[in-house]
């Protein structure tokens, strides 16, 4: 997608280095930051501290970092050491596990002497694919969205967290199809939820207005009011992670929209690539939710008068906080999972991928 009218992806090898630069995803939407990543620990880092985030961007930064790891010392060790470190970084999006078995799958039995090459093949050929899938997924969520604008004239979608292209290495998930809607000429608008307390809904509003796309930001808590009043055509969502009986862990959040969705009669959509479905995984009660620092919760970060980067303490250090970043919403919330082969009920992923054997 573009920022500032340049096509940009949101992580590219540089050229004539051993380096990949990133998009500070920190920073927005106050600042527009490109990172060097140039080693294994530059790349765990960048995962941590979510200067990169959302599953398949997770994935594509971990098949870079092991590349990274690679051109200094490609021996055995070394590579079950770049799984290792890459692997404890985040727990909840499966793309991070799915992208380092494809890397170490296809980087260990080569000779040490080949693997630096291959793995930089192999990590850009991981992005590519991600960016592939996402856009057949945009397509596929048009499919599903065009009768609904057709029936009112316009389209009003709602969305939560940041799954567009930010999230991946571009188009997007969840808002590839808005995209699709959009070019398609469409009259579509977002309503883009705020996403406490890490506020990814600003990083969804800052890449739609960069595309043109009208949108509006609600407070979290406004979703339901929005969804009762009939003011939302379908609701859109990315995932972290799809168990095999299609409960989806996302952001937290996620599931208070799906009950409210239900209860209103709007379609919940999920829209998730293959490298997000977990089919060794059961159910949604064995996803690992991640839990993150309090101070997530107690300080707000944001820019002062000065327009500098300020940050406003609103509860003690000491004060008790829970953070859990990913909630589960069942399958039977789901309308339906929109993936680059197509959309299925959430129970039915499985027969969008007959080539994987299912337990
Ligand atoms: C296409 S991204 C899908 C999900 O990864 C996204 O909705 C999400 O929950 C991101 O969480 P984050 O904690 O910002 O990495």
């Amino acid at each position: 997608m573009k920022v500032n009218n340049v096509p940009t992806r949101s992580i590219w090898r540089v050229a004539d280095h051993a380096a990949v630069d990133i998009i500070d995803q920190t920073a927005l939407p106050h600042a527009y930051r490109v990172l060097r990543l140039a080693s294994l620990e530059d790349a765990a880092h960048a995962i941590r501290s979510m200067q990169v985030r959302g599953a398949p961007l997770i994935g594509a930064t971990a098949a870079y970092g092991v590349a990274l790891a690679l051109l200094r010392d490609a021996s055995d060790a070394a590579l079950a050491n770049a799984v290792a470190t890459l692997g404890g970084t985040r727990p909840t999006a499966v793309n991070l596990h799915w992208a380092l078995q494809r890397m170490q799958a296809h980087l260990a039995p080569l000779p040490a002497i080949e693997r630096g090459a291959a793995a930089w093949r192999e990590a850009e050929a991981i992005a590519d694919e991600d960016v592939a899938q996402n856009r057949a997924i945009g397509e596929h969520g048009l499919a599903l969205l065009r009768p609904l604008a057709e029936k009112r004239g316009r389209l009003d979608v709602m969305t939560h967290c940041n799954a567009g292209w930010l999230a991946t290495v571009d188009h997007g998930t969840a808002l590839s199809p808005v995209y699709a809607a959009f070019d398609a000429g469409i009259d579509v608008r977002v309503w883009v939820s705020e996403t406490r307390p890490r506020n990814q809904g600003l990083l969804t509003a800052w890449e739609l207005q960069q595309h043109g796309v009208p949108h509006t930001l609600i407070a979290d808590n406004a979703a339901g009011l929005l969804l009762a009043r009939g003011e939302v055509d379908a609701v859109i969502v990315g995932a972290d992670r799809i168990a095999a009986n299609g409960d989806v862990a996302n952001k937290v959040g996620t599931y208070l929209k799906a009950l409210a969705a239900k209860e209103a009669g709007v379609p919940f959509y999920v829209a998730a690539p293959r490298s997000t479905l977990d089919f060794g995984c059961a159910a949604g009660d064995a996803i690992p939710i991640e839990e993150r620092e309090g101070d997530e919760l107690r300080v707000v970060n944001g820019t002062g008068s000065d327009g500098r980067p300020a940050a406003v303490r609103q509860l003690a250090k000491d004060e008790a906080v829970a953070n859990p970043a990913f909630d589960v919403t069942p399958a039977r919330f789901v309308a339906a999972v929109i993936t680059e082969r197509g959309s299925a009920a959430a129970h039915a992923l499985a027969t969008l991928y007959p080539e994987e054997r299912h337990g």
